[in-house]
C-alpha cells in the first residue's frame, strides 16, 4: 500500500510507524547536530548533558550540583560542555576572561538566568545592561563607601554584642553549659544588620533568638528561584513557567514566597522613606535622587530586598563555613586565638579599623571563603564571540567558572579540601597555589558590592567570638560540608557549638 503512496489505506499501525519513524528521523538529526555540527561540539563532556537538557535540569535541582560540575572537571579537564550551549570552566585565567576587564576584549554579559520574574522590576543584581548598570552602582555605591562603613560601624557593633551574649553557652552562674546552632545564629546576625541597612529597620531575629518570616521566606525563595532557573536549560518550558507565573496559576509553594517577600519589603520601604536614618544606609543617596533619576517605588523596594538577600545569607553561610573548619583545625584555631588574644587588651578595643591589620585573621576569612564559597555555583554569562582561557567561544554560548571546582581543583591550590589559611600568608603564599582561582566575590564590574562591609563584619565579628569564647563542635564526627546541598546558595544543616567563655573576665562582658 505504502509503496503506491496510497495514504488513504494506512491502517492505524502504519500510522503510528510513521509517527514514530519521524520522530526518531528528528531525534536523529538533533543528535548528529549537538555532537557533530552544533559549534560547542569540539568541547568535552558528557554526551547525554548535550543532547538533553533534563540531565543538567535533574542535577541543577538535586542539591548536588557544584559536586557533579567537580567531577565532570576531574574527569575531562578545565572546560566542559554542560548542557548544549553551555561551558564550565575551572581555571584562574577563566576568571579573568570572562568576568574581567581586559582593554580590547569585548564584555561577557549577564543574560536571561538573571531576569526577574513578570511583574518585578529589574535592581543592580540584575540588570544586564551595562549603561543602566553602571547609574545604577553609581547611586548604591554611595551606602557602601569608606565613610558609610565608618558611619555604619556603631550599629555592626551593636548587634554583634548582642549576638556575643545570646550565644555564650552558660546563660547563667553555676548552670551547666549550652549548644546552640551557629548556623542559625550567624543567619539572624547578618539579617538582623543587613535589614537595618537595608529598611532602616531590623528584623529582630537577635533580639527573640527565632528567625523572622522573611529569613524562612528567602530560604524557601531560593528554592524556589533554583528551580525556576533549571527552565533556563529548556526555553520552552521556561516561556510556559513565566507564563504561569504572570498569570498566577503556579502551585503556591513555587510563587508564595516571592510574592511575601515583595509585599513585606514594600512595606518596610515605606516605613523607611517616611523616616531619616542616623547613617548612610544602602538607599540614602537613591531616594535623595529619586525624583531627579525619576526612581520609582518599586525599583527601590527591588534594590533592598535584593540586598537583603545577597548581603546577609552569603556573610552567614561564610561565617558557619569558618566556624566549622576552625573547630576541626586545633592549629588553625589556635593561631587565630592567640593573634585576637594578644591584640586586643579589651573587648571595646576591637574595632574595625584594629581589625584590619591582623594578618591570621585576614587569611582564615581567605581561606574560608575558598574551601567554603557562599555562592558555589558557576555565575552564567553569555559569550559575545571572545576567547577564553586560549579557547574561542563563539557568540550566544553560555559560560561560567564554577566556583566550587575551581577552588577545590588539585590544579590550582595544593590539598584543595585541607583548611590551611597559611597558603594565604608569608612564605607559604609562594607555594605554587594559583590564588586568583579563588574568587568568592567575583571580579570585574559585577563584583560583589558589599565586599567591604562584609570583610568589616567578618573581622568584627571572629575577633569578638575569639576575645570572648573558646568554641568546640559538638558532633566531632560531623561531615557538616559533605551534608549540605547545593543550590544558588547552600542548605546547610544545623552545626551545634558549645561557646565557652574563656574567664570570669570576658563572662563579664556578655552578661
Ligand atoms: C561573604 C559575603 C559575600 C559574598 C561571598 C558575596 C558574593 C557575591 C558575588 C559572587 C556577587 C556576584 C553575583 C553575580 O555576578 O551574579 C555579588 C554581587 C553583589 N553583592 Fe555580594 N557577597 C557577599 C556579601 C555581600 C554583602 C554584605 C552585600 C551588601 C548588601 C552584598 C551585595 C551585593 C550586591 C549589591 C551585588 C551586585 C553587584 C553588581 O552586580 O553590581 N554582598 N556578591
Amino acid at each position: 500500500m505504502l509503496a503506491t503512496h496510497d495514504w488513504k489505506g494506512l491502517s492505524a499501525m502504519d500510522a503510528v510507524g510513521v509517527i514514530f519513524g519521524g520522530i526518531f528521523l528528528l531525534l536523529s538529526a538533533h543528535v548528529f547536530y549537538v555532537l557533530v555540527l552544533h559549534p560547542l561540539a569540539r568541547f568535552p563532556g558528557p554526551a547525554r548533558a548535550a543532547i538533553s537538557p533534563d540531565w543538567i535540569m535533574k542535577r541543577w535541582t538535586d542539591g548536588h550540583f557544584v559536586f557533579t560540575i567537580k567531577e565532570l572537571h576531574d574527569k575531562y579537564g578545565p572546560v566542559v560542555r554542560i548542557a548544549a550551549n553551555q561551558l564550565s570552566f575551572s581555571t584562574a585565567r577563566s576568571w579573568k576572561d570572562i568576568y574581567g576587564h581586559t582593554p580590547g576584549r569585548k564584555a561577557f554579559l549577564k543574560g536571561t538566568f538573571y531576569e526577574p520574574m513578570p511583574g518585578e522590576v529589574r535592581n543592580l543584581l540584575s540588570e544586564s545592561d551595562p549603561a543602566s548598570h553602571s547609574l545604577m552602582r553609581r547611586n548604591l555605591s554611595h551606602g557602601f563607601s569608606a565613610t558609610a562603613l565608618k558611619s555604619q560601624e556603631d550599629l555592626i557593633q551593636k548587634f554583634v554584642d548582642l549576638f556575643i551574649l545570646q550565644i555564650n553557652g552558660r546563660k547563667n552562674p553555676g548552670e551547666g553549659l549550652r549548644s546552640v546552632d551557629a548556623v542559625k545564629w550567624f543567619n539572624f546576625l547578618t539579617f538582623d544588620i543587613i535589614g537595618e541597612l537595608a529598611f532602616g529597620d531590623t528584623f529582630g531575629s537577635l533580639k527573640e533568638g527565632k528567625p523572622h518570616f522573611w529569613i524562612e521566606t528567602v530560604f524557601g525563595g531560593v528554592q524556589a528561584i533554583t528551580f525556576q532557573r533549571s527552565f533556563e536549560y529548556f526555553p520552552l518550558l521556561r516561556t510556559l513557567f513565566r507564563n504561569c507565573y504572570k498569570y498566577k496559576i503556579l502551585p503556591s509553594r513555587l510563587s508564595e514566597p516571592r510574592r511575601k517577600m515583595v509585599e513585606y519589603a514594600s512595606n518596610k520601604i515605606e516605613k523607611r522613606l517616611k523616616t531619616e536614618p542616623e547613617r548612610i544606609d544602602f538607599l540614602s543617596k537613591m531616594i535623595a535622587t529619586r525624583e531627579e533619576n525619576g526612581t520609582t517605588f518599586r525599583q527601590l523596594q527591588s534594590q533592598a530586598d535584593m540586598m537583603v538577600v545577597a548581603g546577609s545569607e552569603t556573610t552567614a553561610t561564610c561565617l558557619s563555613g569558618i566556624t566549622y573548619y576552625l573547630s576541626q583545625n586545633k592549629k588553625a584555631y589556635e593561631a587565630l586565638a592567640n593573634e585576637v588574644r594578644s591584640t586586643f587588651g579589651r573587648y571595646e578595643d576591637i574595632t574595625a579599623r584594629a581589625t584590619e591589620p591582623l594578618p591570621y585573621l585576614q587569611a582564615v576569612i581567605e581561606e574560608g571563603l575558598r574551601i567554603y564559597p557562599p555562592i558555589p555555583i558557576g555565575l552564567p554569562r553569555i559569550s559575545p564571540g571572545e576567547s577564553v582561557d586560549g579557547h574561542w567561544i563563539p557568540k550566544g554560548a553560555v559560560v561560567s567558572v564554577s566556583s566550587w571546582a575551581s577552588t577545590h581543583s588539585e590544579h590550582n591550590f595544593h590539598r584543595p579540601f585541607d583548611f590551611i589559611p597559611e597558603r594565604w600568608i608569608g612564605k607559604d603564599k609562594a607555594s605554587g597555589d594559583q590564588l586568583f582561582a579563588s574568587q568568592a566575590f567575583s571580579i570585574g564590574s559585577r563584583v560583589c558590592l558589599g565586599r567591604n562591609l562584609a570583610y568589616m563584619e567578618m573581622r568584627i565579628i571572629l575577633s569578638k567570638i575569639f576575645w570572648t569564647y573558646d568554641f568546640e563542635i559538638v558532633d566531632k564526627s560531623l561531615d557538616w560540608v559533605a551534608s549540605n546541598r547545593s543550590f544558588v546558595f547552600w542548605e546547610k544543616p544545623e552545626m551545634q557549638i558549645v561557646f565557652h567563655p574563656r574567664s570570669q573576665e570576658t563572662e563579664g562582658v556578655v552578661d
